[in-house]
């Protein structure tokens, strides 16, 4: 246990839609809590890109591969016993991006069954335990839009705009239904991963939303 009451080996997971500052918030909080982190690996992908120029042929293949790589790194949380800060949730993957592409048509309803019964299967394995608390990142559409395009991944800058808005609008929607662990929400306005103090203050609110949780189970 830290000064901030947070657990050693507790799972504390970064959700949000691209470009919010997952990948920035998750290595500065693993910093401070001397976590080991779990990123989201782009560079080596090998479907990414291809899927940012054709939807409908690779967001099957993109998903499995996603899917697969979130189970490694579930194992190895599991295996490892905690202390991680992860980058991005399972429960995004499925409830944000293979639902909107089967909702838009660019991933078949055999594909989508197919693949949520595989997600299924696997969040039934213990490796899977709730993370101890979510943090949400949030914040307004244009502040995202300048983030997607001052980091340079050319694949998501030279994809319509429409689909980051759209994006946007479901992770709204997918964050206020979500109930598989405790939430702490943060606005990108609100926090300075640079700044000691506000980076404490986010510390200190997820210990409180971790152990909010342990007296009420
Ligand atoms: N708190 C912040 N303040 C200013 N810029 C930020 C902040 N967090 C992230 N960024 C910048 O925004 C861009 C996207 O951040 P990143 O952490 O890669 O997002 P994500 O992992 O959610 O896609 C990067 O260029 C990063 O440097
Ligand atoms: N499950 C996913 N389906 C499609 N695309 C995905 C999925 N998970 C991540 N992505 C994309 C979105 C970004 O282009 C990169 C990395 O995400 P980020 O939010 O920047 O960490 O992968």
């Amino acid at each position: 246990m830290n000064t901030y009451n947070i657990p050693d080996n507790a799972i504390i997971t970064v959700a949000g839609t691209v470009g919010v500052g997952k990948s920035t918030l998750t290595a500065a909080l693993a910093k401070r809590l001397n976590f080991q982190t779990s990123l989201e690996q782009v560079d080596h992908n090998p479907y990414l890109e291809k899927f940012y120029h054709d939807f409908e042929r690779w967001s099957f293949h993109l998903q499995i591969y996603f899917l697969a790589e979130r189970f490694k790194e579930q194992k190895k949380m599991f295996e490892l016993g905690g202390g991680f800060v992860q980058d991005r949730s399972i429960y995004e993957d499925t409830g944000i991006f293979a639902k909107m592409h089967a909702d838009q048509g660019t991933m078949s309803k055999t594909d989508y069954e197919t693949y949520t019964s595989l997600y299924e299967a696997m969040v039934m394995t213990p490796y899977f335990p709730h993370p101890d608390v979510l943090i949400y990142i949030e914040g307004s559409l244009p502040s995202i839009l300048t983030r997607i395009n001052e980091r340079g991944r050319e694949m998501e800058i030279q994809t319509d705009v429409s689909y980051w808005e759209h994006m946007h609008g479901r992770y709204s929607q997918w964050i206020g239904e979500f109930s598989a662990c405790p939430v702490l929400r943060l606005n990108i306005d609100d926090y300075d991963v640079n700044d000691e103090d506000s980076m404490s203050a986010i510390l200190g609110q997820v210990g409180k939303a971790i152990n909010r949780s342990a007296v009420t189970k």
